[in-house]
């Protein structure tokens, strides 16, 4: 019996992918980007001494082709590669399923760029069932820039504030208290209900608190309503074979509570490490211990600020030991990113890269494993650790790993 543990860095993504030229994208390439921006501000480079260990920086390398600035740079000790993405979008939902054995390859609905955004109809029908007295937004938006242009607004005239990106999401910001957490939550299940002919991927309620324009900040009580992947995933097939599918952060909200046995969520990075950690240490042979780190993308890939990044990754570097301490000789760690997030590219969306592979056990020599052709070369390789029928997408890897189960 064996157990696996997959570590979700959000948006960490490392170098431009062969169709980024479709996505305005060329050049991107997070990881890279933030060390150098890093770099250019303190004088010094990086120290990520855990994360090169396990392949990442060699990963960058390969994958993106410019040097990484990094310091205390170790040889890999676990199987190191990169992937290039089979879905259409450059989404969280589409870079989870893929990585969990399901693709999206159908287009996904999108709002268009003019204001209003979202269609007449929509909003009027969103009203009437909701009660509200009317929308504020209506447009593409950055969820925290938005909130310093319309949450006073809000807040007199009790309006959520609805907006949209270049990912197929409709996002509803309302405060916590003259709003209420409850109905903002309610309101957002209503629009899940009409956005699903439109085909739009998420809604998300972000809730925040404050009382003034420059001082409303987002709370941890964010919650994403997704719809059903559109096949079973790896997370299916494992709960379905009777083994521990269990959920750190957003994972079950990304894969609409499906083949989820177990869910824990906690506020930030620390806290959701903590928490990984803390279920490590209990977690029953069969288990797939599956966290998302969301803070990479929301604090920083998508607020442009490649500094915080670097020192968040220094963060999740040192506690990495931790985790890697408590591996038992049957455990696998992996670690990879949903897409990229350059926090040094134009705008405040996502990128199209290369996401890393990384598969770690302990004892493991360095092997590389090259570029992969899928996400999905991680769910397959899992599938064959836990000895489950294989996933209709994927290469698995499992050859190049000890298999000391
Ligand atoms: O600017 P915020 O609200 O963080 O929104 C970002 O978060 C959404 C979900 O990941 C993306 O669609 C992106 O627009
Ligand atoms: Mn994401
Ligand atoms: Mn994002």
């Amino acid at each position: 019996m064996a157990r696996a543990i997959i570590l979700m860095a959000d948006s960490l993504g490392i170098g431009a992918a062969p169709d980024a030229d479709k996505f305005g994208d060329v050049g991107a390439n997070t990881f890279a980007h933030l060390l150098k921006a890093y770099y250019d501000e303190t004088g010094s480079k990086l120290s990520l001494p855990n994360l090169s260990k396990l392949g990442l920086v060699d990963a960058c390398e390969a994958a993106g082709k410019e040097p990484c600035l990094i310091a205390d740079r170790n040889e890999p000790q676990g199987a190191w590669g990169y992937a290039k993405e089979l879905s259409s979008g450059k989404d969280t939902p589409s870079g989870h399923w893929e990585m969990a054995g399901v693709p999206v390859l159908f287009d996904w609905g999108y709002f268009p760029k003019t204001q209003p955004s979202f269609p007449q109809e929509f909003v009027d029908e969103f009203i009437a069932r909701t009660g509200i007295p009317g929308i504020l937004g209506n447009c593409h938006a950055s969820g925290t820039t938005i909130l310093e242009q319309l949450g006073e607004e809000h807040v007199k005239t009790g309006k959520p504030i609805c907006y949209t990106s270049a990912d197929s999401v409709f996002q509803i910001a309302a405060h916590e208290e003259s709003f209420g957490l409850e109905k903002l939550y309610q309101v957002c299940e209503i629009a899940r209900a009409l956005l699903d002919e439109m085909n739009i991927g998420r809604v998300i309620a972000r809730p925040f608190l404050g009382s003034n324009n420059q001082d409303f900040a987002r709370t941890g009580n964010r919650r994403d309503y997704s719809v059903l992947p559109p096949s079973p995933t790896l997370l299916d097939v494992l709960a379905k074979d009777g083994g521990e599918v269990i959920s750190i952060g957003k994972i079950s909200d990304i894969y609409a509570h499906q083949g989820i046995t177990q869910k824990h969520k906690a506020p930030g990075l620390m806290n959701l490490l903590e928490k990984t950690s803390e279920v490590v240490a209990t977690a029953p042979d069969h288990s797939l211990i599956f966290t998302n780190l969301v803070d990479f993308d929301e604090k920083f890939g998508h607020r442009r600020n490649p500094v915080g990044y670097a020192k968040a990754l220094k963060e999740f570097d040192d506690y990495l030991p931790t985790i890697l301490d408590q591996l038992k000789p049957d455990d696998l760690l992996m670690v990879t990113a949903d897409h990229g997030c350059d926090p040094t590219f134009p705008g405040s969306e996502h990128t199209r890269e290369y996401v890393p592979v990384i598969a770690y056990q302990p004892g493991m020599n360095n092997t590389p494993l090259g570029e992969r052709n899928s996400f999905a070369d991680i769910g397959q390789t899992l599938a064959q650790w836990f000895n489950l029928k294989a996933l209709e997408y994927g290469d698995g890897f499992i050859d190049k790993l000890n298999t000391v189960k």
